[in-house]
């Protein structure tokens, strides 16, 4: 897998000389069997082709959307404005660290670097993880450019479209701006490879949420880590759903409650005096593969989550972790932070198999053409 990987960086693509509108789902090949649907996707926004999900992988992910092996997770409402579901696990291990795998190999990462005003200074900040994005915000989708012209759907959910044939249209709106022309964005979003699609299928299912963003971090070492922070971005809306899924080394997540105003602690209000409470507790999840934690309701708005870094032995035994994130952004400006946060303009990274870690792979965005 890595040399088609790595050659693949170097290399023109295979060309195909008919569009390939089959399904990469429902197939019923014996499992890794080499065939035309598992030709990898290679949309012009990508810096690189991105292989198809082995087949044995793809089946058992589709078998997560089935009655017969629908997951109750635990509910974690038990703290003032902590509204969570756990799944423990979402994925049976074995598959985890399977999907874990073929991620970190074929996904390109980026290591960014941006500047953030900091007491009214520039200061650089190096994010401490590999990060990557998928997704365009509801006010676009990805359509087949040979086949759309009489179809409006939206295919981010649909994978039946092979993803290098498909441009960014503008999605049909019920407001009075009928524009048709898509947003200038500053990245162009790129759309979620079919390699992402079955497992954004399975966990809209398990979780019945609609995502059209997918947001990875690949924490290579114990010192790969998030701060503590929310996710109560505005551009994902009101008390917005984000599903959290863990792939590969477990690792541990944090949740505390943010800080409440004195004054209306001080005063006893019965619903932020019960928060002033929770002020101080701090929640620690052992994340392990295929783990998954639902994060909704007042949950950004009210609790900071971080995944701290982790001395010691870390998690270079099992190669690091993987964490995905499947949110839904309403409007452009979600998908200008989220590549701007989770791309940027850096160099391309991935995994090597052969030196067994991340490897600067090429030039960031101002080559990011189609190879
Ligand atoms: O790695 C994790 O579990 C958390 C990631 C996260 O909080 C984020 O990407 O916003
Ligand atoms: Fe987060």
């Amino acid at each position: 897998m890595s040399k088609r990987t790595l050659d693949a960086f170097f290399k023109p693509p295979p060309k195909r000389t008919k569009p390939d509108t089959t399904t990469t789902t429902t197939t019923t090949n014996e499992e890794n069997t080499p065939s035309q649907s598992q030709s990898p996707d290679n949309h012009s926004t990508y810096p690189h082709p991105i292989a198809q999900l082995p087949t044995h992988l793809e089946k058992a992910l589709s078998e997560c959307t089935e009655p017969a092996s629908h997951r109750e997770g635990k509910i974690m409402n038990n703290q003032p404005d902590l509204d969570c579901v756990y799944y423990q696990p979402f994925i049976p291990r074995r598959i985890a660290n399977e999907l874990f795998r073929v991620l970190r190999a074929e996904l390109p990462f980026y290591r960014v670097v941006y500047f953030a005003k900091r007491g009214g200074v520039d200061v650089q900040i190096k994010t401490p993880r590999f990060t990557t994005v998928f997704g365009v915000d509801e006010g676009c989708f990805f359509a087949d450019a040979d086949t759309t012209s009489n179809l409006n759907i939206n295919s981010d959910s649909n994978s039946k479209y092979k993803t290098s044939h498909l441009t960014l249209r503008k999605a049909p709106t019920t407001t009075t701006n009928t524009s048709s022309t898509v947003p200038k964005y500053t990245y162009p979003p790129r759309p979620i490879p079919s390699l992402l699609q079955s497992l954004k299928k399975a966990v809209e299912y398990t979780t019945k949420e609609t995502y059209n963003f997918v947001l990875v971090n690949y924490y290579a070492t114990g010192e790969d880590s998030i701060a503590f922070h929310s996710d109560d971005e505005r551009f994902l809306g009101f008390e917005p759903a984000i599903a959290s899924l863990s792939l590969g080394g477990e690792r541990e997540f944090l949740l505390k409650h943010k800080p409440v105003p004195s004054e209306t602690a001080a005063t006893g209000s019965a619903d932020r005096g019960g928060a002033s409470a929770a002020v101080g507790t701090t929640i620690k999840l052992p994340l392990s593969s295929g783990d998954m934690i639902l994060m909704r309701g007042r949950t950004q708005a009210n609790w900071l989550h971080s995944i701290p870094k982790r001395k010691g032995r870390g998690v270079a035994g099992v190669g690091g972790r993987i964490n995905i994130t499947f949110r839904r952004a309403v409007v452009p400006a979600g998908t200008e932070n989220y590549y701007h946060y989770n791309v940027g303009t850096g160099g391309v990274w991935g995994w090597d198999e052969v030196r067994r870690e991340m490897v600067e792979r090429g030039a960031g965005s101002e080559n990011r053409k189609p190879l």
